[in-house]
């Protein structure tokens, strides 16, 4: 029987343009003599900044009052991020810009972040980055004073949480993203997470209002969130990234769980960024607003943005995005309708998209899924 082994890119434009030649390369010795030489460079900076410091001078007075930077560990620190999701041969694909650009800012302890931004804007992969399920250069994302990459216990230890996406596993046999159902209770689920606070299990299961009786292959789509969102914040986070998980909750579901979060940020100091398209009675949520688009972030403290406290939350998010959409349609045009195989390959206006095979035991092809090696 014949492998099915695809080939979707047979002008191979792609590939010829990520030539390993022409894309900067740095070996683990390079690597340690660059590090070395900027430990050394960065010393003598501090010795210098030591000398002639003004006593006066603290960060407070350095820092612009726009932003919500923090140099206390505890908070989220990311210093000139770049990302771009890889080709075929694991490097960025030459002629398309990065995902995410030059991004650099810090998040205090305490802060509960809105993250708003069009479709595509990049939101998922940005907390996916921020989560520790994208490798990144070390020093580029902090969570606790920790790269979340390299630093695995960050996530083990349940500091930093991350819930998004459906809840689902790729299975040998059956295919990938199958939603996590069985015949089994909803405890069973919750009980399977060692070591945690029987008072907190208590109220976020009242919280979130769990039957824990509840079959997990005959629930609703809205209960099942329930119960993923129970197990996601069982463990006393400092560090919570929320990717639009109460799109299946209904209003009274989400406007406890969202209390709870607030409040979780008050009394412990936890950070919560949380992305999201369903703005109505948030207002009262954010201590900050974080605004993705064409690859930048822009934060700004509540207090700035005057449509929180009217209450128009929305009628924000419709303003920002209506004006990025007609900046981004003045630069690129209207988006062909039509199909072009002219375009076939082509790189910077498109690139298409390979298909590495199919997933062993599985009758889906390995392109389809947005997994990520960390679920
Ligand atoms: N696995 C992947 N491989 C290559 N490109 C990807 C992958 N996942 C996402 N992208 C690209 O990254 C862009 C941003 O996707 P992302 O899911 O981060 O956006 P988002 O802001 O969360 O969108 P939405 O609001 O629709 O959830 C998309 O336009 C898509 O083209």
């Amino acid at each position: 029987m014949p492998v099915p082994v695809s080939v979707t890119n047979p002008n191979g434009k792609g590939l010829t343009a990520a030539m390993p030649s022409q894309l900067p390369t740095e070996g683990p010795f390079a690597r340690l003599k660059r590090q070395a030489e900027e430990a050394a460079t960065k010393a003598e900076l501090s010795i210098k900044q030591e000398t002639y410091r003004n006593p006066s001078d603290t960060i407070e007075h350095l820092v612009p009052s726009t932003s919500a930077v923090a140099t206390a560990p505890g908070s989220i620190e990311v210093h000139h991020l770049n990302f771009a999701y890889p080709g075929l041969d694991g490097r960025p694909v030459p002629g398309i810009p990065p995902l995410l650009r030059d991004l650099s800012f810090a998040i205090a302890p305490g802060s509960t972040c809105l993250l708003l931004g069009a479709n595509g804007a990049g939101k998922t992969t940005f907390l996916k980055v921020l989560a520790g399920k994208h490798m990144v250069p070390e020093d580029q994302v902090r969570i606790l004073g920790r790269s979340p990459f390299h630093d695995t216990a960050l996530t083990v230890s349940g500091e930093l949480s991350y819930i998004g996406g459906n809840w689902q596993r790729d299975i040998a046999f059956a295919g990938t993203s199958v939603p996590l159902t069985g015949d089994f209770p909803a405890s069973y689920m919750i009980d399977s997470i060692p070591g945690v606070d029987p008072e907190r299990k208590a109220r976020l299961i009242k919280v979130l209002d769990i039957d824990v009786s509840w079959r997990m292959h005959t629930v609703s789509e809205g209960q099942r969130r329930r119960v993923q969102i129970c197990v996601g914040l069982l463990k006393p986070f400092k560090v919570l990234l929320l990717d639009e998980i109460t799109v299946d909750l209904d209003v009274l579901g989400r406007a406890d769980l969202m209390r709870f979060l607030k409040e979780e940020c008050e009394t412990r100091g936890t950070t919560i960024i949380y992305a999201t398209h369903i703005f109505d009675g948030l207002e009262f949520w954010p201590s900050h607003i974080a605004y993705l688009a064409s690859g930048q972030l822009r934060l700004f403290p509540a207090h700035e943005v005057p449509e929180l406290a009217q209450g128009r939350l929305l009628s924000l998010v419709y303003r920002l995005l209506s004006e990025h959409r007609e900046a981004e349609l003045k630069v690129r045009g209207p988006r062909p309708v039509e199909w072009d195989p002219a375009r076939e390959g082509e790189v910077g206006s498109f690139s298409y998209a390979f298909n590495n095979g199919w997933v062993p035991g599985t009758i889906c092809s390995s392109l389809s899924t947005n997994a990520v090696m960390r679920t």
